[in-house]
């Protein structure tokens, strides 16, 4: 932010900012973030419970829902349960190629016909009569048996079985999968590829889901390069290419991405977004310390935002924060909420994965992602008060720790399949961690 505003706009702005930097930050989370300052003091909330405010904020709004057609829905989650519309399969299927027959054999083979997939039922089995009939089509009234081909043996016009015929094999009956009206999942699944392959078997063209969590990237900072090699003091951006195509893989909707200056245009336009912006979420990266020109703070107790996390106890990243924005008192306005990530690029990472990975999930009606562990090669050093995430790659039974770990170093995170989380005082070889996989390392990628 700088000095020697020009408009009325400027000049509250800067009165906020001057607000903030003589209060102490609040503390309207119920303890939950601290008053940060940076966000790394001893009042920052621990990772764990950082993650844990950011679930609960994100289940606590009311999800939006639409009706999509089938393949619009991959990746979102099912917001009615998917009930059968009638029975599956529809009518009694042969499950292999060969014969039907009716009754003990040999059986008369029923000259010049077959029974195929998806043509009309043929006529009703006489005792003792076989009838030719592929896999999928539908079985003739009163067959007692499939009798597979390699199973059975022709001779002229009869048809002789090589193996015994158990009544009713080979046969699928019709409702075997489900009865009309059976649930086959409840609200709240997650809309798969197997999802809509049953989806499409039961006859569904359209489901009625939670739609994706729009998000907007807000990057700040004057010091960004959009092309060719840092110089001059400059840097390349490094995170409007990252996290636009990271959101999308975490299920988000990313509906714009823009780079703001530190200029009051910028702590203006930031403003705007975080009390007007179409997101659910917005996602601003830098400004979240307290260098001269944070705004972050300021535009965030001007808007009359509610912090939730005011930095985390975690390297990197601690300076990350999670406000909510409207609501109002009687729950009247559209909740919005704001991530601020830290400008160093792998502390960002951290701050996706602490806080808006678990938003964005409760946001689409995801539930939190199952945790896991895995021990860890070779010692790891923690830091005295902090949980670190750490680069690893995965191997079959080890977590092993990449090197280039610094939080304005991508070189680590962009070689590894997971974030490993080192306890404070850090880990011993062989000590279990649990693991943040990747999105696109989990097979998460369909989203
Ligand atoms: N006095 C203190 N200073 C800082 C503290 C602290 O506790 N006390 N914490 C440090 C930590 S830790 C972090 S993390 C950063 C967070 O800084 P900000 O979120 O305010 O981010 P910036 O100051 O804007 O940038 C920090 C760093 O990252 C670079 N950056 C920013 N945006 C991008 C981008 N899109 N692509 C690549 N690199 C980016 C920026 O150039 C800076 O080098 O604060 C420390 N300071
Ligand atoms: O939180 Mo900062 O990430 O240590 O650079």
């Amino acid at each position: 932010m700088t000095a020697d505003p020009g408009t009325d706009a400027d000049r509250d702005l800067d009165q906020a900012l001057a607000l903030v930097s003589r209060a102490p930050r609040s503390d309207a989370a119920g303890g939950i973030g601290g008053t940060g300052g940076t966000g790394g003091g001893h009042r920052a909330a621990p990772w764990h419970r950082a993650r844990e405010t950011s679930t609960r904020a994100g289940s606590a709004v009311r999800g939006r829902t639409h009706r999509v057609p089938l393949a619009a829905a991959l990746g979102e989650v099912l917001d009615a349960p998917l009930d059968a519309l009638g029975d599956l399969p529809s009518f009694d299927t042969s499950a292999m190629d060969g014969w039907a027959v009716a009754g003990p054999g040999p059986w008369s083979i029923r000259p010049g016909e077959s029974a195929l997939a998806g043509s009309e039922r043929p006529a009703p089995l006489a005792d003792g009569e076989a009838v030719r009939i592929a896999t999928g089509a539908r079985i003739p009234a009163d067959t007692t048996a499939v009798i597979r081909s390699e199973h059975s043996r022709e001779a002229g016009t009869l048809l002789y079985a090589e193996r015994p015929v158990a009544t009713g094999q080979d046969i699928r009956p019709r409702g075997q999968e489900c009865r009309s009206g059976d649930l086959l999942l409840p609200a709240g699944s997650l809309v798969t590829p197997a999802v809509l392959g049953l989806a499409a078997a039961a006859g569904y063209d359209e489901l009625t889901t939670r739609p994706r969590p729009r998000v907007e990237i807000l990057v700040l900072g004057d010091e960004l390069l959009t092309e060719g090699p840092p110089h001059d003091g400059l840097i390349r951006d490094a995170l409007s290419p990252m996290l636009g195509p990271w959101l999308t893989r975490l299920g988000a909707e990313v509906i714009s991405v823009r780079r703001l200056g530190d200029d009051p245009a910028g702590a203006e336009a930031l403003l705007a977004a975080v009390t007007g912006s179409a997101a659910d979420v917005v996602i601003t990266t830098g400004g979240t310390a307290s260098g001269p020109v944070d705004h972050v703070h300021p535009v965030l107790a001007k808007a009359g935002a509610e912090l939730l996390v005011d930095g985390v106890a975690v390297r990197p990243g601690h300076p990350m924060l999670l406000a909510r924005i409207g609501g109002g008192a009687a729950g009247q306005d559209p909740v919005r909420h704001l991530v601020g990530l830290p400008g160093n690029p792998l502390a960002a990472v951290s701050g996706l994965l602490t806080l808006a990975e678990p938003l964005l999930r409760a946001l689409a009606g995801r539930r939190p992602r199952p945790r896991y562990v895995v021990p860890v090669e070779g010692d790891v050093p923690g830091h005295p008060h902090d949980t670190r995430l750490v680069p690893v790659l995965l191997t079959e039974d080890h977590a092993v720790p990449l090197r280039y770990n610094g939080p304005a170093m991508l070189r680590g995170v962009a070689a590894a399949d997971a974030l490993a989380v080192v306890p404070p005082n850090g880990a011993r070889s062989g000590q279990e961690l649990e693991i943040l996989d990747l999105p696109w390392a989990s097979g998460g990628c369909f989203t």
